[in-house]
């Protein structure tokens, strides 16, 4: 038998209220054990709680959701308590020793609602970035996916290639009996069609998945230029070790930044120098590979030893460090800063957020917005392209072929082809309690 699943769903840690939630069949039992009964399905009742023993834990609000007609699809029970620790614990600990009723695993009632079909797996994965959302602009973006915007974008496209695929499949079955050419032309025509509805979603993917992210601010330059020093002040806090000995830093440090509501990743490396240190040159190699692939590269170096950059084919601002330590204006830079007296980093901080802000703004909201997607839509479009690119010497069987692989990658995407790995992976990525 399916097993209830309990778990705390509001955040951990003391708060006024905490919510826990139970799913499964064992709800039933578990509201007449501790809460005296059900209560009326959907509206919130004030109960008494208690536990194994008959002591009382709480006074809270009950909540019965009976199913189908509830986030998981199963029967839900949502008891709203205090959020004292005890109070949570107490809670779990009788609800858990129930016969059937389990803790949950993270993302377990979102992949419940999945299996119920309430929710496509990108739907879900939309609800899961809605949890991590920290900017508006993030927010927004998994909120449009959690309501089903690739979801329904991905079921028309599945409607239309069943039909054409029914179309071949028929004039395999029974040939002669149906013109082929007309046949072919169709399947042809929609295949055009789609490659071009794939190929515009595509076309997003890179902000999407950005816009998910953040963008990729690295900050690089010779040794000892104040790199580290230059992070933690972004970052408000001791992130990185600073010292005056050059090649403090050898590994990429990564921070989390909100760069007037756009998200970005500001990303510390190893000073850029020959070297004989094999693990200093491991990490001078990284530098360099997080530099090529970054949306902007904020090149420092001091003030009063200025150093220029590697060529790099990505946008630069050259920052000279260090301002205290000349009277003169310095050269070969944008701006300048002093980590030692804040001058500048306002000017600089407004710079990284224009960089932020040309990185992910522009175009149609994006209906991509993992790897995962972009990986699927690719696959479908090289299909796609094979069958739109189909002529008369093109045996029926591959283009039909073409076109199922095609509604495979589909499949896969939604999560309507059951793969558990793939389940598996994007639901432990959830917190638990969702
Ligand atoms: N207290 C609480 N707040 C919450 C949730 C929750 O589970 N509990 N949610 C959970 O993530 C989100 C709300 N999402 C929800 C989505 C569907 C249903 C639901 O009961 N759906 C039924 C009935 C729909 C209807 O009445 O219109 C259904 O789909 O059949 C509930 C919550 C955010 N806030
Ligand atoms: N006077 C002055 N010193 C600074 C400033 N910023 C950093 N420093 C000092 O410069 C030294 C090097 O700073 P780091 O931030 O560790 O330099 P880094 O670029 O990360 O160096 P590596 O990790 O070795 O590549 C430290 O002693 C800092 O205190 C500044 O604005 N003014
Ligand atoms: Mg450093």
């Amino acid at each position: 038998m399916t097993a209830t699943i309990a778990a705390l769903s509001s955040g951990a840690g003391k708060a006024g209220v905490a919510v826990v939630r139970l799913s499964g069949p064992a709800v039933g039992a578990a509201l007449r054990q501790i809460a005296g009964g059900a209560p009326t399905p959907r509206m919130a009742a004030l109960r008494r709680l208690r536990g194994a023993a008959g002591e009382e834990i709480d006074r809270a609000l009950v909540l019965f959701l009976p199913g189908p007609a509830s986030f998981t699809g199963e029967d839900v029970a949502e008891f709203h308590v205090h959020g004292g620790r005890a109070v949570i614990a107490a809670l779990i600990d009788t609800l858990t020793a129930i016969p059937g009723i389990r803790l949950a695993e993270p993302g377990e009632f979102t992949r419940r609602a999945v299996e119920n079909g309430k929710l496509d797996l990108t739907a879900a994965e939309g609800i899961a970035d809605l949890v991590e959302a920290e900017t508006a602009g993030q927010r927004r973006q998994a909120l449009r996916q959690a309501g089903g915007a690739l979801e329904r974008a991905a079921s028309a496209w599945r409607a239309e290639l069943t039909r054409a695929l029914a179309l071949l499949e028929a004039e395999i079955d029974f040939p002669d009996e149906e013109d082929v050419p007309a046949l072919f032309a169709v399947a042809t025509a929609t295949a055009t069609r789609l490659v071009g509805e794939v190929e515009a979603a595509l076309a997003g993917a890179a902000r999407g998945e950005r816009l998910r992210e953040g963008a990729r601010i690295v900050i690089a330059g010779p040794p000892n230029a104040g790199k580290s020093t230059l992070l933690n002040a972004l970052a408000r806090r001791d992130v990185a070790i600073v010292s005056a000995i050059p090649g403090t830093t050898r590994d990429t440090i990564e921070v989390h930044l909100d760069l007037d509501g756009y998200p970005a990743t500001l990303i510390d490396t190893a000073g850029l120098r020959q070297t004989e240190d094999p693990v200093e040159a491991i990490g001078v190699a990284r530098a360099l590979d997080r530099a090529g692939s970054a949306d902007l590269v904020v090149w420092l170096s001091p003030a009063d030893a200025p150093a220029d950059p590697p060529d790099l084919a990505v946008p630069l601002l050259r920052v000279a460090t260090k301002r205290d330590r000349i009277d003169s204006p310095p050269q070969r830079c944008d701006l300048a800063i002093s980590a030692l007296t804040g001058a500048g980093l306002e000017t600089l901080t407004d710079r990284l957020a224009q960089a932020a802000r040309a990185a992910l703004e522009g175009g149609e909201a994006a209906l991509v917005t993992r790897a995962r997607h972009r990986r699927e839509l690719e696959a479908m479009a090289v299909h796609l392209g094979r069958v739109a690119a189909a002529d008369a010497a093109t045996p029926v069987e591959f283009a039909a072929e073409d076109l199922r692989l095609a509604v495979r990658a589909i499949g896969r995407l939604t999560g309507s082809v059951d793969i558990d790995e793939i389940y598996d992976v994007i639901f432990r990525q959830f917190c638990i309690g969702k």
